[in-house]
């Protein structure tokens, strides 16, 4: 037996001694294992095995050492969630009370990514401290390390790659990166909003985006013989990382292009912050006095749930009236001012189904850049089941069992429904429910 192996069987000790709750021979596992969150295979800590058999006991002893009851597992569920899906009280009152101060001793590092979704996970250190610091902004721009994407009416220009012709119309096409250099036909004569974006892991690479919408379309080629405009939708084409980086400069862009104006006192606004501020140029306005969210980017929070049927065994999915034929979604709608992100996932399924909706749970986020939204993930537990539609926005709206979910999911429905792609939260909220039932 190996290093490695004599570990895996320390953990899998470790695990089955808090299922059983045996806390002895957790004790002695306790004092041989450097990480008490420790996961197995689908995602399940040591808590959550405690907690899903009701082991208040162990749940005690384990949160006393310290084990971190914010972990989920590979379906996005907590201890506590597995507890109270499991109706283990006794357990759901230690996980619901506030840490005892032997077990908070200062800041816990999330050392866990969770859940990361498509378009999260930039590797770029956003550096915003330099976003004052103009002389090194400029440097950086010009500089020979750096890399600039560009955007044309928000649309990132990627270089379609002249030498892969075999695996398909997405991996011909890659996120294009400039020089300053290269962007003569941009700069000459303009000053288009830039934006500083982060810089890269190893600390030498600073990303910039640049608005080359001035620049007419048959110029592109003056940047690099192989850039295009794709469309908004490539991004979702683009590995992970580029991704990311892409709808935090779309987000921004956006920004820019839709507040060249004042909203307090509507007189012109200049880029200030290597992007990250707009500043109104009339001296006497109220805007320039105190600090006021309309200077600084937006971002909108919009709740995306998995309803579950009052049962489990069901979801509501619903078909937006300007959706493609055959296809469902989460519902999914904007947080209004004053409500948390639990009511606005009530008052959305409400409004729009009819279905009222009681416990709602936290499944992961991921930022929209259409232009601005942070969709929250939410796993919304229904109470009841007849629906009424809105009209207005949904065109339909029904249960579907797990099993039809699946189908739909794998592509292998016979109506041929569909439902986003893996790129989207609502897949992944959507195959987490599927994986959940199946877990527990
Ligand atoms: N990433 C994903 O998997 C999915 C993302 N979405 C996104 O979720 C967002 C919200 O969903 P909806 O059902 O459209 O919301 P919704 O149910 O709140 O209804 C939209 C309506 O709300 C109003 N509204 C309120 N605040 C708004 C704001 N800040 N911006 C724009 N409209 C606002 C408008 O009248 C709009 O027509 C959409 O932007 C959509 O693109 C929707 C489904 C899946
Ligand atoms: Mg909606
Ligand atoms: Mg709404
Ligand atoms: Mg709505
Ligand atoms: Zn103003």
């Amino acid at each position: 037996m190996d290093k490695h192996d004599i570990y895996e069987t320390y953990v899998e000790k470790f695990h089955e001694a808090a299922a059983g709750g045996d806390t002895d021979l957790l004790d002695s596992a306790v004092k041989v294992l450097p990480n008490l969150n420790v996961k197995n295979d689908k995602g399940w800590t040591a808590l959550m095995f405690a907690a899903r058999n009701g082991h208040a006991n162990v749940v005690k002893l384990l949160l006393d050492r310290g084990c971190d009851c914010e972990v989920i597992n590979s379906t996005g569920q907590t201890a506590l969630g597995i507890a109270q899906f499991w109706n283990q009280h006794k357990v759901v009152e230690l996980l619901e009370a506030p840490p005892s101060s032997s077990s908070s001793s200062g800041p816990v590092l999330q050392t866990e990514p969770g859940v990361t979704n498509f378009l999260c996970g930039s590797p770029l250190d956003r550096r915003a401290e330099k976003r004052k610091d103009k002389k090194w902004l400029d440097e950086a721009l010009k500089g020979s390390s750096v890399e600039i994407i560009s955007f044309h009416n928000l649309s990132p220009v990627v270089k379609k790659l002249p030498d892969l012709t075999t695996k398909g119309l997405d991996a011909e096409y890659r996120l294009m990166t400039s020089k300053y250099a290269d962007l003569s036909v941009v700069f000459h004569n303009q000053t288009p909003a830039v934006i500083f974006l982060g810089v890269d892991p190893s600390g030498e690479v600073p990303w910039f985006a640049v608005d080359v919408s001035h620049v007419p379309e048959e110029k592109i080629k003056d940047i690099h013989p192989y850039a295009e405009i794709m469309g908004y939708r490539s991004i979702f084409s683009f590995k992970k990382a580029e991704a990311a980086i892409c709808g935090q400069a779309r987000t921004l862009l956006a920004w820019h292009d839709r507040y060249q104006f004042c909203p307090t006192c509507g007189a012109k606004t200049t880029i200030e912050e290597g992007g990250y501020k707009r500043k109104c140029t009339d001296a006497n306005c109220r805007s320039l006095k105190g600090t006021h969210n309309t200077c600084y980017p937006r971002v909108d929070p919009t709740v995306i749930m998995a309803v579950v049927s009052p049962d489990g065994k069901q979801l509501l999915l619903g078909r937006g009236s300007k959706f493609p034929p055959l296809f469902f979604s989460c519902l999914a709608g904007f947080v209004e001012p004053g409500e948390s992100i639990e009511e606005a996932c009530r008052r959305e399924v409400f409004e729009e189904a009819g279905v009222c909706v009681g416990h709602v749970q936290y499944h992961s986020c991921q930022p929209w850049p259409m232009p601005a939204s942070l969709m929250i993930g939410c796993i919304a537990h229904a109470t009841s089941t007849d629906i009424t539609i809105d009209h207005d926005e949904l065109e339909e709206a029904r249960w579907f069992s797990r099993q039809e979910v699946i189908q739909i999911l794998t592509s292998q429905h016979p109506q041929r429904l569909s439902c986003p792609p893996e790129f989207a939260i609502a897949h992944q909220i959507i195959r987490s429910w599927v994986n959940m039932t199946s877990n527990l």
